[in-house]
Formats: structure tokens, C-alpha cells, sequence
């Protein structure tokens, strides 16, 4: 059996797009990565039920999103929304409404878009957001998530003003019954993984290097905050940005990626309380994304600033990582997507 991974990059220096490698899970290894479709920097993909990629586009004074149908060896663009100002840095995806989010952290705005099998790709509604928070790099809003809760609300992350909103989503795609939980002042939300259970969320803090355990209370979508804990050693003095979260699919292991620290922070949830079970380096700089493939057997880490990805063997069990493949060659790779083939 083997699965395809997608792999986005900026292009500032070597990249040319978007790449793609296959893993094959019988033998525990990831080819080398060919490029699938020259892009400028699209550094956060994302894949729907028609299998189309919609991907971060930025391209001179235009950033937007691009939607590519994919092909055997390769990825076409079919269409592109673009504005002048800067590109978003993550895109979010709702199968049962066709819809698609992206989140703006320059601009502080969230855009709304209907992407269905055989409608053009449309731009539904827009929304800005404002506010600020204590530290130097939150001078102003900047939306870094917007996705679904497990109910269907959409979810946003602004890492400037330390917030996390919830919406409700009409039919026209516009955003309504906005609630709002803040987070401790400096946090800098990122992203956020929910329990399958849908009763839990687990925030990431990129300035802070922790991680938040909020209750989700999907009667009106409001979060409530029950933990808060680092996810670098104490002893660790230089800088560190957290990244990205993920969740494995039962539900009880939750990792984060380190970019400065160069590692993976590996927690365990036992339906009350989250605690670190292992730091392991990955192998190379600057971890921004990672992904639990499908069969939640591996975990591969794209590292940016060293032009590699590293490949985990993820035991189900005990959560915890191994090493399988640590150069797998990858320039400035931000964004990490499977899929099975
Ligand atoms: O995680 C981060 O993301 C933001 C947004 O990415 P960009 O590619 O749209 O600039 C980035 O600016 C920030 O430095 C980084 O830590």
C-alpha cells in the first residue's frame, strides 16, 4: 500500500511549487519528492472531497488561492482568486458545504469561497478582524486558522489579539453568532486540533511555546480553558515559535512541532489532563508543519530552513516516535498533506 504526500514550500530560494512523494507503508519509506506544479509560494495546501488542491498563492503584490486538479504526475491550476496585498498562510476546508476558508495573518482577514465539482471557484464573503496584544510581534490582528469545529461552526485563530473566535456559516457563506474566548495575554494562538469527541480542543501558542486545553461547549459554541502547558524543556533559553498541532485519531496522543527548539513535543490526554510523554529533535530546522498519516503508523515533519523532511514511525499504542528517514530532500517545506492512493 502506499499514500501520496503533498508537500508546500515558499519559493524564495531553490523551490519551485508544489511536491509530491509517495510512502510506502510496507517497506517505511518516502520517495524523494518530484515537483507537481510550478507555484509561487504556496506554502499551505489543502485537499477536498473532489480531490481538488486549493493552495496559498503569492505571487509579486498578489496572494490568494489557487484551486489545481490533480492528475497522475502532476497538479493543474484551474483557477485562481487573488487580491493585491499579501497571500494568506492557511486554508481550510468544508466537504458537506463546499466551501473553503482561508486565513490572512497580514491582512487580519478570513475569506469565504464555494468550490463544488463543476462551478467555478467563487469568492462567497470576507471578514476583517482587529485587536492587538502585549508582545512586539502582535502590533495587530493576524489571522493565522480558520477551520470547522466538529459542529460545523468555522474556527478562528487571531495570534495578534490572543483570541479564538467561533461563527456560524449561512448558506451564503457569511459569518454570524460570533463568539469569542481570550486567551492568557502574550499567547499568540496558532492552530487548534479538536478531541473527535468534540467536547475538547487543544490550542497551540506560537510566541508562547504552550498549549492550551479548552472545554468546547457546542450548545453555543463557546471555549472555556481547563490546562495550560509548555511545549519546550525549561532549560531551552534561545528562541522557539511552536507551529503546528495535530491529534492522533483516537484521540489520545496530541504532538507539536518546535521551530527553534527543532523538535516534536508529544502529549498524552487521559480525558482530563494533557502531559508531555516526549521531545524528540527532527532532525533538521525549523519544523513548521508535520502530518499523522492516514493509517496513524508515521508522522512526517517538513523543516524548513533545512531543506528536508524527516519520517517518524508512530507507534498507536504509546504515541511515542522513532526514527525512519531523516533526509528526505525537501526544500523550504512548510506544509505537509497525505492522502491515500
Ligand atoms: O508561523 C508563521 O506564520 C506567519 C504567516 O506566514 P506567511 O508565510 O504568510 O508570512 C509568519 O509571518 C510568521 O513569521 C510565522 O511564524
Amino acid at each position: 500500500m502506499t499514500e501520496k504526500i503533498f508537500f508546500g514550500t515558499y519559493t524564495k530560494k531553490t523551490s519551485q511549487g508544489i511536491y509530491q512523494a509517495n510512502l510506502n507503508e510496507t517497506n517505511n519509506t518516502c520517495s524523494k519528492p518530484a515537483l507537481i506544479c510550478t507555484l509561487s509560494n504556496p506554502t499551505y495546501l489543502n485537499i477536498n472531497r473532489y480531490q481538488q488542491i486549493f493552495a496559498v498563492v503569492k505571487d509579486n503584490n498578489l496572494g490568494g488561492v489557487a484551486q489545481l486538479n490533480l492528475n497522475s504526475h502532476s497538479a493543474e491550476i484551474t483557477e485562481q482568486i487573488v487580491a493585491s496585498g499579501a497571500a494568506p498562510c492557511y486554508i481550510g476546508i468544508d466537504n458537506q458545504r463546499d466551501l473553503v476558508f482561508s486565513a490572512n495573518y497580514h491582512t487580519g482577514v478570513v475569506r469565504v469561497y464555494r468550490s463544488t465539482a463543476n462551478q467555478p471557484f467563487k469568492l462567497l464573503s470576507e471578514k476583517k478582524f482587529s485587536g492587538k496584544g502585549p508582545r512586539p510581534e502582535q502590533e495587530a490582528s493576524h489571522i493565522h486558522y480558520a477551520d470547522l469545529t466538529p459542529d460545523q461552526r468555522l474556527t478562528v485563530c487571531d495570534l495578534g489579539a490572543d483570541r479564538v473566535y467561533t461563527f456560524e456559516i449561512t448558506a451564503a457563506g457569511t459569518l454570524t453568532h460570533e463568539q469569542v474566548f481570550e486567551t492568557e495575554a502574550g499567547f499568540a494562538p496558532r492552530h487548534l486540533v479538536f478531541h473527535p469527541n468534540g467536547n475538547f480542543a487543544f490550542l497551540v501558542g506560537e510566541l508562547s511555546s504552550q498549549i492550551a486545553v479548552l472545554k468546547y461547549n457546542a450548545l453555543n459554541g463557546t471555549f472555556s480553558q481547563i490546562q495550560q502547558l509548555t511545549t519546550i524543556p525549561a532549560t531551552w533559553d534561545k528562541h522557539n515559535g511552536a507551529a503546528a498541532i495535530k491529534i492522533s485519531a483516537d484521540g489520545k496522543f496530541i504532538y507539536v512541532s518546535n521551530r527553534g527548539h527543532d523538535s516534536i513535543a508529544v502529549f498524552a490526554w487521559d480525558q482530563e489532563k494533557l502531559h508531555l510523554i516526549q521531545t524528540i529533535s527532527v532532525a533538521g530546522s525549523f519544523p513548521r508543519d508535520f502530518a499523522i498519516d492516514p493509517t496513524g503508523k508515521f508522522l512526517l515533519v517538513a523543516n524548513q530552513e533545512s531543506d528536508n523532511a524527516t519520517l517518524f514511525s508512530r507507534s498507536i499504542q504509546s504515541g511515542q516516535l522513532a526514527y525512519l528517514q531523516k533526509d528526505i530532500p525537501i526544500p523550504e517545506g512548510v506544509c505537509v498533506k497525505f492522502i491515500q492512493d
